[in-house]
C-alpha cells in the first residue's frame, strides 16, 4: 500500500530512539509539517528536538505520520513496520474508549509481577479456567474489558525476594474472598486485546479503584473510574519536571540497550502523550519494583506522579551508569587484546602481501629445515627423526600456545648443533711444539706429555679417549696451556668452570617441561663452537660443589668417561649425543680433592710452579711483550732492567705462579704509559716554538739554539734541569741532520716524529722500582741466617705451591717428671700426632746417643710452627720436628742452609712425601743448599728439570738416624747416599 504509514512513535520517543541508535538526524522528509491541533506538549517536544511533525487524531490519540518510508532511515522504518503491524491487528481494538458507566462491575484479573499502566500493553497468563472463560466470553460480547489489579505480597513475604514459580503457582490458586483481600485497591481498566491459549494481551486504559466484591468465582468487583487531578498544563514546575524525566530517559537510552528494547516495545501501544502519560511511561519502562510502580499508579496528582517517576528513572540512570562502567571496563580489556590480535593479523597479511615473510609457522619451519638440510647427510638418523617429528608437531600447534614456544626452542637447539661437523685435527708434532713454545716458556715436561699425546693421536688417527688433568698452583698457566693445546691440535676451544657447581642441571640440562629450561653446558658448548670435536677445558674440577639435587661429580663422570660419553644424554635434548670426539682437559689446584672415580680416568700432568730463573724468562719474553703491546708502548720507549725484574720476582711475586707477576708488570707499564703521555704533552709545548723558529729562519741551527736558550732562561727554576735535558735532546736530534730537521718542521705529517723523538726513554731499575709498584710486600722467607738451637727449616707444600717453614722448639720449664710437649701454630690433627711421634722418636734417639741425658723426661717443651695465622697439617714435618727436638736436647744447632721433609714413623723410618718439585723450588727460593728427602721420593726428584735441581746438595734417607747424622752428627759425610748436582 502506498498510503502514508502510521508511526505510533511519539516524537520525543522517536528522537530518543534516534539519538540512542546513534542516528543524529531524522530525515526531514519523513515527517510532515505540524498540524494546528497539536497538543501543547508535542509542540514543546518537537521544538526541543528540532523536528517538524504532523499529528493525526485517530480515536482521540495522536499519531505521527510519515511520508513514503525512507529505507535509509532505520528508526523511521522500524516505526513504520510497527505501525503497519498494529494497524492491521489493532483496527478492531482502537476504535473507541470504553465509557465508565458501562464498566462499573468488572472481572478482577490478578497481576503478579507489575501493575498495568494506562496506555501500555501487557501479556499475562490466566491459569484459572473459569476466569479465562469469562474473559473470552466478555470479549465475544464486544465488551472486552476487565480490571487488572496487582497482587499484594503475602504478609510475611520479603518484598525484595524474587518470586519463584512455586509461589506463582500458589497465587494462581487464590480464589474468591482470599484473592479479593490480596488485591491492591487501585488497578487499571484493561482491554483484552487478544487471547491465545492461556495468554491474554491486555492494554491499559484508565485507573480504577475497587469498591466491593460482587461475586467470588470468577472474582467480579465493583469499581470507581479514577481521574487524574486537574493540573495546569502551563505550570512551570510540571513542565520542568517532565523535561527532566525526558532528558533522564534520553540519557538512559543512550547507554542502556535494554531500555531501548523496552521503549520500542511499549511505544507501539502508547496513547496520548500528555504529562500524566509521560509519568506512566517512565514508570512502566523502568526497572523499578512492583510496589514503586504501584505507588505511581495510585498517585492521581500529576506533579507528584511525575516526581515519583523522576526518582525511578534517576535511579535507573545510576544503575545504567554502573552497568556502563562495568561494560566499559570489560570491553576495554577485551578490545585491547582484540586490537593487538587484529593489528598482528594485519601486519602478517601486509608482510605476506609484500612477500617479506610467510606466516610465522611456515617461516619457522622453513628456517629450521634450511638449517638442518646441509647437515642431513652427517646427522644421525635418530636425531633426524626427532627433528622431523617436532617440525610436524609445530605445524599443528597454535602459535600463541606455550607448547609452541617450547617446541620452537627445542627445534632451535636441535637444528643449531653441529651434527657431524668436525674441524680437521692437526697431528703435526713440529707445528704443535712451535705453538706450545710460542705461548709458554719452560713447562718442558708438560709440553712433552702433550706432544706424546699428539703423536699417539697421529698413529691412531684420533686423539679421543684421554682426559688430561693439569694440576698445579694458581697462575702457572694451566688454563692458558689448555688454550694452546687447542691451537696446536686445530680444535675449537671452550672453557667452563665447575668451581662450586652444585646443580646437575648445569651439566645435564633441565627437562623441557620446566619454564626457562636450558640444555646443559656441553650442549651449549657444541652450539657455541660449531664443531663436534672441540677441546673443552673444565676449570677448577677439584672445587666441584656437593650438589643439592643429584651429584655433579657423577654427571661429570658420565660426561668425561670415554666409555659413556659416546651416548651422552642431555635432559633437555632428550636424544643421545656423541661426545667421544671431544677432548677434555681439566684443571685443578689440588689433585687429592678431585673425586676418585673422576681422577681415575684422568692423566694428571702436574705443573709445580716456577723458579726465579723461569719467572725471569716468562716475564721478559712473554709477559712484558704482551703487556707492552697492550699498553701501546714501543720497545724503544722503555727499558726495564734485569735487576728490576729480579727484584720484582724476589720481593713482590714469590708465589709459584706468574699471575701476580703479570699484574705487577702491567702496573709498571701503565705507570710508564702515563709518564710518556705527560712528557709528550710537555715536549709538545717545547717543540711548537722551535718549529716556528725553523720556519722563519734560513739558518735553522742557530735559531734553534737561540730559541732553546730562551726556553731555558724562561723556564721554571724548579724544572730547569729537567727541561734543559729535554732541550739538549732536541738539540742533538735537530743538529744531527739539519736538512732533515728543516723538512720535518715543514710537513705536518712528520711533526709527530719530532715529538716522539724528543720523548725520553723511561728507565725502570731496581732503585726506582718502588715508584712503580710501591714498597715490597714480601720479606725474605729466611728469618735466620744460621738457625739457632731448637730451630730447623722444613719444606711444606700448599695449594699455592711450595714454601719453607721453620719448626721452633724451646724449653718452657724443667723439673722431675715434667716431660711434656705443647705444639702450637694452628696445627691439624695429623700434624699434632706427628709432633707426638717426633717427641717419642727424639726421646728414643737421645737415650741411645746420650743415655745419661734426662732432658725429655724432665722438660716441658713448646713446639711452634710459624706463621701462626696459617693453618697447617700433614705428616711431612715429622723428621723436621724430631730434629728440632734433638737439636734443643743436645744443644746443637743444625747445619747451615739445610732443609728437610719426610714423615717419620715411631721406629724412625722415613716415609715419602708429596710435592717434591714445589718443595725443591721453595728451597731454592730460600737459598737452601742442602735438602733431605725420603729415599722413596728419589724418582720424583730425578724427574725434575736440570735447572730446578741445579746447585743443590740433596740427600735421600730412609731412616731417621741418617738425618740425625746429616743435621746434628759430627761427621756429616758418612756413608749416606748423596746427590750433588752441579751444572
Ligand atoms: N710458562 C708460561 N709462559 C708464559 N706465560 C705464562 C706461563 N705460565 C703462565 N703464564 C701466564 O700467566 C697467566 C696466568 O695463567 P693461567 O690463567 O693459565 O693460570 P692457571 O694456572 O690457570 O691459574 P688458576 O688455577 O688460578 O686458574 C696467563 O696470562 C699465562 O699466559
Amino acid at each position: 500500500m502506498n498510503q502514508p504509514s502510521i508511526l505510533k512513535i511519539p516524537l520525543p520517543m522517536l528522537k530518543l530512539i534516534a539519538s540512542s541508535s546513534r542516528i543524529h538526524r531524522v530525515h526531514p522528509t519523513v515527517l510532515r509539517p505540524a498540524h494546528d491541533s497539536a497538543s501543547p506538549l508535542l509542540r514543546v517536544l518537537s521544538s526541543l528536538v528540532g523536528l517538524s511533525w504532523r499529528n493525526t487524531n485517530v480515536g482521540g490519540r495522536y499519531f505521527f505520520c510519515s511520508g513514503s518510508s525512507d529505507s535509509s532511515d532505520r528508526v523511521v522504518d522500524a516505526g513504520v513496520q510497527a505501525a503497519d503491524e498494529s494497524e492491521s491487528k489493532a483496527s478492531a481494538i482502537v476504535p473507541t474508549y470504553p465509557r465508565p458507566e458501562d464498566y462499573l462491575t468488572v472481572l478482577a484479573l490478578p497481576l503478579i509481577h507489575r501493575p498495568l499502566f494506562p496506555g501500555f500493553y501487557m501479556p499475562v497468563f490466566v491459569k484459572d479456567p473459569k476466569l479465562l472463560a469469562a474473559l473470552q466470553e466478555s470479549r465475544e460480547r464486544q465488551a472486552p474489558y476487565a480490571g487488572a489489579f496487582l497482587l499484594k505480597d503475602e504478609p510475611e513475604a520479603d518484598p525484595s525476594a524474587v518470586s519463584s514459580s512455586d509461589t506463582d503457582k500458589n497465587v494462581y490458586d487464590l480464589k474468591g474472598k482470599e484473592l479479593f483481600n490480596r488485591l491492591h485497591e487501585v488497578g487499571t481498566l484493561a482491554q483484552i486485546s487478544s487471547i491465545h491459549g492461556d495468554q491474554v494481551i491486555l492494554i491499559g486504559h484508565r485507573r480504577l479503584r475497587i469498591t466491593e466484591m460482587v461475586s467470588e468465582d470468577p472474582l467480579t468487583v465493583k469499581v470507581d473510574h479514577l481521574k487524574d487531578k486537574t493540573y495546569n498544563k502551563d505550570d512551570d514546575i510540571i513542565k520542568a519536571t517532565s523535561f527532566e524525566v525526558i532528558s533522564t530517559l534520553r540519557d538512559v537510552l543512550k547507554t542502556s540497550s535494554l531500555w531501548r528494547d523496552h521503549v520500542q516495545t511499549y511505544t507501539k501501544h502508547i496513547g496520548d502523550f500528555t504529562y500524566p502519560r509521560l509519568a506512566d511511561f517512565g514508570a512502566a519502562i523502568s526497572g523499578a519494583n512492583k510496589l514503586q510502580c504501584q505507588q505511581v499508579l495510585e498517585e492521581l496528582d500529576v506533579y507528584k506522579r511525575l516526581k515519583l517517576t523522576l526518582e525511578l528513572v534517576k535511579k535507573e540512570m545510576e544503575i545504567s551508569k554502573i552497568q556502563e562502567s562495568i561494560a566499559k571496563a570489560i570491553e576495554e580489556k577485551i578490545s585491547g587484546e582484540q586490537r593487538r590480535y587484529l593489528l598482528n593479523e594485519q601486519l602478517k597479511a601486509i608482510k605476506k602481501e609484500l612477500g617479506l615473510e610467510t606466516d610465522d609457522k611456515t617461516a619457522l619451519t622453513g628456517k629450521f629445515r634450511e638449517r638442518i638440510e646441509p647437515k642431513r647427510e652427517k646427522c644421525p638418523p635418530h636425531i633426524l627423526q626427532v627433528i622431523d617429528e617436532e617440525l610436524a608437531k609445530l605445524q599443528l600447534l597454535e602459535a600463541s600456545s606455550s607448547e609452541f614456544s617450547v617446541t620452537r626452542n627445542y627445534l632451535d637447539w636441535l637444528t643449531a648443533l653441529p651434527w657431524g661437523e668436525y674441524s680437521d685435527e692437526n697431528f703435526d708434532v713440529t707445528r704443535a711444539q712451535k705453538i706450545l713454545d710460542e705461548d709458554h716458556y719452560g713447562l718442558t715436561d708438560v709440553k712433552e706429555r702433550i706432544l706424546e699425546f699428539i703423536a699417539v693421536g697421529k698413529l691412531r688417527g684420533t686423539s679421543q679417549g684421554k682426559i688430561i688433568c693439569l694440576s698445579g698452583p694458581p697462575g702457572v698457566g694451566k688454563t692458558s696451556i689448555g688454550r694452546s693445546i687447542a691451537r696446536a691440535l686445530n680444535r675449537k676451544f671452550f672453557r667452563f668452570s665447575v668451581g662450586g657447581l652444585a646443580d646437575v642441571a648445569e651439566i645435564k640440562g633441565h627437562r623441557r617441561t620446566y619454564i626457562g629450561a636450558m640444555p646443559g653446558k656441553m650442549v651449549q658448548c657444541l652450539k657455541n663452537v660449531g664443531t663436534a670435536n672441540p677441546l673443552v677445558l673444565i676449570d677448577e674440577i677439584d672445587k666441584l660443589g656437593r650438589g643439592h639435587a643429584g651429584d655433579p661429580a657423577s654427571a661429570l663422570l658420565e660426561l668425561l668417561d670415554p666409555e659413556q660419553n659416546a651416548n651422552f644424554l642431555d635432559h633437555y635434548l632428550d636424544v643421545t649425543i656423541d661426545l667421544s670426539k671431544v677432548l677434555f682437559v681439566c684443571t685443578a689446584n689440588v689433585v687429592e680433592m678431585i673425586p676418585n672415580p673422576l681422577l681415575d680416568r684422568m692423566e694428571v700432568v702436574a705443573i709445580a710452579g716456577y723458579i726465579t730463573d723461569e719467572k725471569m724468562h716468562i716475564a721478559r719474553d712473554y709477559l712484558e711483550k704482551t703487556t707492552r703491546e697492550a699498553c701501546g708502548i714501543k720497545p724503544k720507549q722503555v727499558e726495564v732492567t734485569d735487576a728490576a725484574i729480579l727484584a720484582l720476582i724476589e720481593n713482590y711475586c714469590r708465589e709459584a705462579g706468574v699471575r701476580n707477576l703479570q699484574k705487577h708488570i702491567e702496573k709498571i707499564y701503565r705507570k710508564i704509559a702515563l709518564q710518556l703521555v705527560r712528557q709528550g704533552e710537555m715536549i709538545d709545548a717545547t717543540v711548537e716554538p722551535i718549529k716556528e723558529n725553523i720556519d722563519s729562519d734560513e739558518f735553522g741551527q742557530n735559531t734553534v739554539q737561540n730559541k732553546n736558550s730562551e726556553l731555558v732562561e724562561g723556564s721554571d727554576p724548579e724544572k730547569e734541569g729537567e727541561t734543559s735535558d729535554k732541550v739538549d735532546k732536541v738539540q742533538t736530534d735537530l743538529s744531527s741532520d739539519e736538512s732533515q730537521c728543516l723538512e720535518v718542521a715543514k710537513e705536518s705529517e712528520e711533526d709527530k716524529e719530532i715529538k716522539t723523538k724528543t720523548i725520553e726513554k723511561v728507565l725502570v731499575d731496581e732503585s726506582n722500582l718502588t715508584d712503580f709498584v710501591g714498597k715490597p710486600v714480601f720479606h725474605a722467607e729466611r728469618i735466620y741466617d744460621q738457625t739457632p738451637v731448637g730451630v730447623v727449616m722444613g719444606l711444606a707444600w700448599t695449594a699455592m705451591g711450595g714454601s719453607t717453614l721453620y719448626i721452633e722448639t724451646t724449653l718452657v720449664e724443667e723439673g722431675e717428671g715434667k716431660g711434656t710437649l705443647h705444639p702450637t701454630g694452628q696445627l691439624g690433627d695429623v700434624m699434632k700426632e706427628s709432633a707426638q711421634i717426633a717427641h717419642t722418636v727424639a726421646r728414643a734417639i737421645l737415650l741411645e746417643k746420650e743415655p745419661e741425658n734426662p732432658f725429655f723426661a724432665n722438660s716441658k717443651l713448646h713446639l711452634h710452627v710459624p706463621a701462626g695465622a696459617t693453618p697447617k697439617d700433614g705428616p711431612s714435618a715429622g723428621c723436621t720436628m724430631t730434629t728440632s727436638l734433638l737439636s734443643l736436647a743436645m744443644k746443637k744447632p743444625v747445619k747451615k742452609d739445610l732443609a728437610m721433609t719426610g714423615e717419620v714413623t715411631l721406629t724412625g723410618k722415613i716415609l715419602p712425601i708429596g710435592g717434591v718439585k714445589e718443595k725443591t723450588i721453595a728451597a731454592r727460593r730460600s737459598e737452601v743448599k742442602t735438602i733431605i728427602f725420603p729415599s722413596a721420593n728419589r724418582r720424583d726428584f730425578d724427574e725434575l728439570a736440570p735447572n730446578v735441581k741445579e746447585g743443590l746438595d740433596v740427600h735421600f734417607v730412609d731412616d731417621y738416624m741418617q738425618i740425625f747424622n746429616l743435621a746434628l752428627g759430627d761427621d756429616q759425610s758418612q756413608n749416606i747416599e748423596r746427590v750433588i748436582n752441579v751444572l
